[in-house]
């Protein structure tokens, strides 16, 4: 868990910082000179490769697609400045909903 956490964080300082890099030496900047649309629509390709993978790949190419779509992900994160802090704030604030939903749900006696 909190290597996980590390590896994240790590990983959000070091696209932060590849950014402002040279876009012939670094994939993040390059996605960055051709704008966000590119990032976002690499997001989609990565979740649809992630689903593919899932339904019909094995755990290896599962693992590969996952890893794809987490490291776009950050990079969509990064580049509208969305610190990936909130986004584990908010699963956070869910852990606390847990069966809030059914229970609103449910139809009173
Ligand atoms: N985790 C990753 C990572 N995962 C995947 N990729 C790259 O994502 C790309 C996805 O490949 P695709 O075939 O889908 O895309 P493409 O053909 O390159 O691009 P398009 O045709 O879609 O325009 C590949 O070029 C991979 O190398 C990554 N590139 C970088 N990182 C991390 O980001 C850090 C900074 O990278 P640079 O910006 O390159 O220094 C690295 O040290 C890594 O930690």
């Amino acid at each position: 868990m909190d290597q996980s956490n590390a590896i994240l964080a790590r990983l959000e300082a070091t696209v932060a910082a590849r950014r402002q890099a040279d876009p012939a030496t670094s994939y993040v900047a390059r996605l960055h000179a051709k704008g966000l649309g590119k990032i976002a629509q690499k997001v989609g390709e990565e979740g649809v490769e992630t689903v593919i993978a899932a339904l019909s790949g094995s755990e290896d190419e599962l693992v590969g697609e996952a890893a794809d779509l987490l490291f776009h992900l950050m990079v969509l994160l990064d580049a509208r400045a969305v610190p990936l802090a909130r986004v584990l704030d908010e699963l956070a604030r869910r852990e606390g909903l847990s069966g809030l939903a059914e229970k609103a749900a449910r139809p009173r006696d």
